[in-house]
């Protein structure tokens, strides 16, 4: 079954809708160079951590200056696992495996989503997403899943898909590509920074039920 990642929590009510829901991990976003209306202040981050329940992985979100400041965020936070947007160095995923109490993931584009295979070994998962130019997620912009899935198809990782996913069209995103997870911000808010409940349990039902639906 398809795992799911509601990403861009920025309180406790939408963080126990996702729960709830029966969402598989929490995305947390702090840190970013990019304006958006998901991220929260380090302190936030570290409540909204803090809040979720056993059984569920949270997210640290971030595109950190450098790796001393990844691993700075890492222990003020304590996230179970940490996703990286924008540019990092081969060499900083490697320390940073080495120097961090949490798993690692990479957002990568899906335009180059061949280039995934660079990091297959230094991460714990790569994220296939439709990035901003400035490098930022939360575009709502979905892209090419045929080309994903054929350029995806070696990786070692799990592989986790994002960019533009919506309740209408993740079941056919996960049919298409067979992701490990999926992944969800805008798609499920009701305005910038607040997610639509409705909109929530939707998304993880068609996400974790699209093999069961499938058209004959
Ligand atoms: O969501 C943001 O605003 C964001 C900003 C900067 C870096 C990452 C960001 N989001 C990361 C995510 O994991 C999103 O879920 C992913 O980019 C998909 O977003 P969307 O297309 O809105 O579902």
């Amino acid at each position: 079954m398809t795992r799911v990642k509601i990403c861009g929590l920025t309180n406790e009510d939408d963080l126990e809708t996702a729960v709830a829901a029966g969402a598989d991990a929490l995305g947390i976003i702090c840190d970013v160079a990019v304006d958006t209306p998901r991220e929260v202040a380090v302190e936030r981050a570290r409540e909204l951590v803090d809040a979720a329940p056993p059984f569920v992985t949270t997210v640290l979100v971030t595109m950190p200056s450098g790796p001393e400041r990844a691993i700075e965020l890492a222990d003020e936070i304590e996230p179970d696992a940490i996703q990286f947007h924008g540019s990092i160095r081969l060499g900083d995923l490697a320390y940073l495996r080495a120097n961090v109490d949490a798993k690692l993931l990479l957002a990568v584009d899906a335009d180059d989503a061949v280039r995934a295979e660079t990091y297959d070994d230094l991460v714990d998962g790569l994220l296939v997403d439709t990035p901003a130019a400035d490098g930022g997620g939360g575009t709502g912009e979905t892209h090419d899943w045929d080309q994903t899935r054929v350029a995806t198809a070696d990786l070692e990782s799990p592989l986790i898909l994002a960019g533009g996913l919506t309740p209408d069209n993740v079941a056919d995103a996960v049919r298409t590509v067979e992701p490990f997870a999926v992944d969800v911000a805008s798609g499920v808010e009701a305005e910038g920074g607040v997610k639509d409940p409705t909109a929530v349990r939707s998304f993880v039902d068609r996400a974790k039920n699209a093999q069961r639906t499938a058209e004959p």
